[in-house]
């Protein structure tokens, strides 16, 4: 059977908290020719995602406020296919960035039931931080199960292990995907610089036959569930102190996995934004443009104490509008480190 032209393939990009999903689809958006739409799910209330998503589109649809396989009604995701998909738009294809808690197997699921006529499932493109897989993903005994719903996996960030860690770590989580879904293409890779299409391609295969596991799962009355996680957006009223911006980058509140925003500090030169990325232990911090939206960051982890962590990070970002040459110098060594 041969697909539906008048179809739009919905592609959905999974991975992990900070696996490097928004890095991969701002590649992808650097493609000329195709015309992409983007559904962004930001987990917390700033829309840090969406606001980071640049290249050929008009504006990414977004949805925030919580993880999309919570939200009622996949908070949105109709909505926002129906209107990315309607033929005057004449997209050929839409990527759905879900946010980094969500369950491959429940998106997939959105996307394959989704009400919307015009879609076609594309796939799941799952984005692996190839240094912290084995701590956050898998940890158990048997391969996990978010393996069976990627049609494309990414390994990203090789790039961070040590030049002779590569192949082998490349080959376990291989392994480890195909022990689940023999068919899934795996590829590695840093800073999401995969050939485009690979993930278009993959938005041309037909549906999967019944045998699939993915079909199977798919079929499951019962979903998956992800580990509760917990989000704090804190906003911040004005410049910061570098100093306590950076001790919190450094040394997050407990059970904080992933913080991520933009904030601007001043200096004897004025004021200058950043965006800041923790992941685990690796603090990113890039020059910026202000965001439109305000500055503010979003601090997210697994059973968190939210009053603490909010307090915590309400305390870094609180008003410092003075310069400070000594943590000013710090957070200039992370962004050189970042480079
Ligand atoms: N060194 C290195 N850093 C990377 C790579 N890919 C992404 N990053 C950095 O990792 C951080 C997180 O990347 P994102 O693309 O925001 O990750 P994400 O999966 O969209 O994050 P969430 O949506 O919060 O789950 C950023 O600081 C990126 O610059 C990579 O391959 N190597």
């Amino acid at each position: 059977m041969r697909s539906d032209p008048r179809k739009v393939p919905v592609v959905v990009l999974a991975g992990h908290l900070g696996a490097g999903k928004t890095t991969l689809l701002n590649h992808l958006l650097t493609r000329p020719g195709a015309r992409v739409g983007v559904v962004v799910n930001d987990f917390g209330d700033i829309d840090v995602d969406a606001g980071l998503v640049t290249g050929q589109i008009d504006e990414p649809a977004a949805i925030s406020g919580g993880c999309l396989c919570c939200l009622p009604d996949a908070g949105g995701l109709d909505d926002a296919l129906e209107v990315l998909t309607a033929p005057r738009r004449g997209l050929d294809v839409v990527l759905v960035e879900a946010s980094g808690i969500a369950d491959p197997v429940t998106l997939a699921r959105l996307v394959r039931f989704s009400g919307v006529e015009r879609v076609r499932p594309g796939g799941v493109v799952d984005v692996i931080d190839a240094g912290e897989h084995f701590e956050t993903v898998d940890t158990g005994a048997d391969p996990p199960v978010r393996h069976a719903a990627a049609s494309l996996v990414v390994v990203n960030k090789l790039d961070l292990l040590a030049p002779d860690e590569r192949e082998a770590t490349f080959a376990r989580i291989g392994e480890r995907v195909r022990g689940r879904n023999p068919r899934a293409h795996v590829v590695a890779t840093d800073h999401g610089r995969i050939d485009p299409d690979l993930v278009y391609d993959a938005a041309l295969d037909e549906d999967p036959p019944d045998q699939l596991p993915l079909a199977a799962l798919l079929r499951e009355e019962r979903t998956q569930h992800h580990v509760h996680a917990d989000a704090v957006s804190v906003p911040a009223q004005g410049p910061v102190s570098p100093s306590r911006l950076v001790d919190l980058l450094e040394d997050p509140p407990p059970g904080v996995y992933r913080m991520k925003g933009h904030v601007a500090v001043r200096t004897t030169r004025g004021v200058r934004t950043y965006l800041v990325n923790v992941v685990g232990r690796s603090v990113h911090v890039a020059s910026a443009a202000a965001p439109p939206a305000g500055e503010g960051v979003v601090a997210i982890g697994m059973h968190l104490d939210t009053t603490a962590v909010r307090e915590q990070v309400a305390d870094a970002l609180a008003t410092r509008d003075v310069p400070d040459a000594r943590g000013f110098s710090r957070l200039q060594r992370h962004r050189r480190l970042s480079r």
